[in-house]
């Protein structure tokens, strides 16, 4: 079994953002925000051998949950981290993002590294990654409504969520305004969903990283919730760093990927390529135990 596979992965290139469809109601009719397009040979967002560990608090033990692990995203590409429970895509998307443990290694988000800026200017950059989590009610505080979760949002970030009113922002993710004056227990999976990426789109982030986003949302709504990021993605221009066990959502999302395995990404590079002909044996076998196993492997 070869140790890493690295398929032809899209050259250094960072991707433009696509053009606007306008007739959506996704995209912004206030451009403002769309108009800071980082420096395209800038990636959104760079890790560098990152380890991270975890210690377990009652018996001390140290578990490595990342293992040396290397990737990077260009303005508007979709990247996949996939691979079965535990195998450390959280704690990698977490560290990544500056949310989690750190770890060691070099996280670069739009170029600044993030263990050696300030915390002022650390504050400045955490919106720019926004996390939609896979658990939607988990996420909104309960004795929120919709409307006052905003109003706090905009209170920490005046100037970044200026941008838009709040019923244009919920029209944005498909929902009637009326949504704003709803408790979290009073919203469906998928609405609860819907709002958590209306409260990471408000931030204008270059980078939306979706942790398992539809895992736990009713299979009806699923399609809906993930055609929503692929719009708002192809509108804003943003990345999008998808972690999931589900292959079928990241062949119809994402332009690459890497397959993690017991911490450490076993074989990288564009979806089409490595569901066609995966190299790794491990990604082999996830392919053979999608439902289907419509992208068995021709070898
Ligand atoms: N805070 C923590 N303390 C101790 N161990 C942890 C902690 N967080 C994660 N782990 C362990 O690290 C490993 C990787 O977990 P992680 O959640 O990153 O994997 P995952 O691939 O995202 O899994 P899942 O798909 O189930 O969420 C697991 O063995 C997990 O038990």
């Amino acid at each position: 079994m070869p140790d890493v596979v690295h398929q032809g992965m899209p050259g250094g290139d960072a991707r433009h953002p696509r053009a606007l469809d306008t007739t959506d109601p996704t995209a912004a009719t206030d451009h403002r925000h769309l108009n800071r397009q980082p420096d395209s040979r800038t990636p959104v967002l760079e890790v560098d051998n990152l380890v991270v560990e975890h210690r377990n608090r009652r018996t001390g033990e140290v578990f490595r949950a990342v293992d040396h692990v290397s990737l990077r995203i260009s303005a508007g590409e979709s990247v996949a981290v996939v691979g079965e429970s535990g195998s450390g895509k959280t704690t990698l998307a977490m560290a990544a993002t500056g949310l989690g443990t750190r770890g060691d290694g070099d996280i670069r988000l739009l170029g600044h590294s993030l263990s050696a800026v300030g915390r002022k200017q650390l504050r400045r950059l955490r919106p720019e990654a926004q996390v939609v989590f896979q658990d939607p009610h988990g996420s909104l505080d309960p004795r929120q409504s919709v409307r006052s979760g905003l109003r706090e949002l905009r209170s920490l970030q005046p100037e970044r969520t200026a941008w838009i009113e709040d019923a244009e922002l919920l029209e944005r993710v498909r929902l009637e305004p009326s949504i704003l004056d709803r408790y979290p227990h009073q919203l469906s999976g998928g609405q609860a969903q819907r709002v958590c990426i209306a409260r990471a789109l408000l931030m204008r982030p270059r980078l939306i990283v979706a942790d398992e986003p539809t895992s736990g949302l009713d299979v009806s709504v699923q399609a809906d919730v993930l055609a929503l990021l692929k719009q708002i993605r192809a509108n804003t221009g943003a990345a999008l760093l998808m972690i999931s066990h589900d292959l079928a959502v990241v062949r119809s999302l994402c332009d690459v990927v890497h397959v993690m395995y017991h911490g450490r990404v076993v074989e990288s590079g564009p979806c089409e390529t490595v569901f066609a002909r995966p190299e790794h044996d491990y990604t082999r076998e996830l392919l053979a135990a999608m439902p289907g196993a419509r992208w068995r492997s021709r070898r």
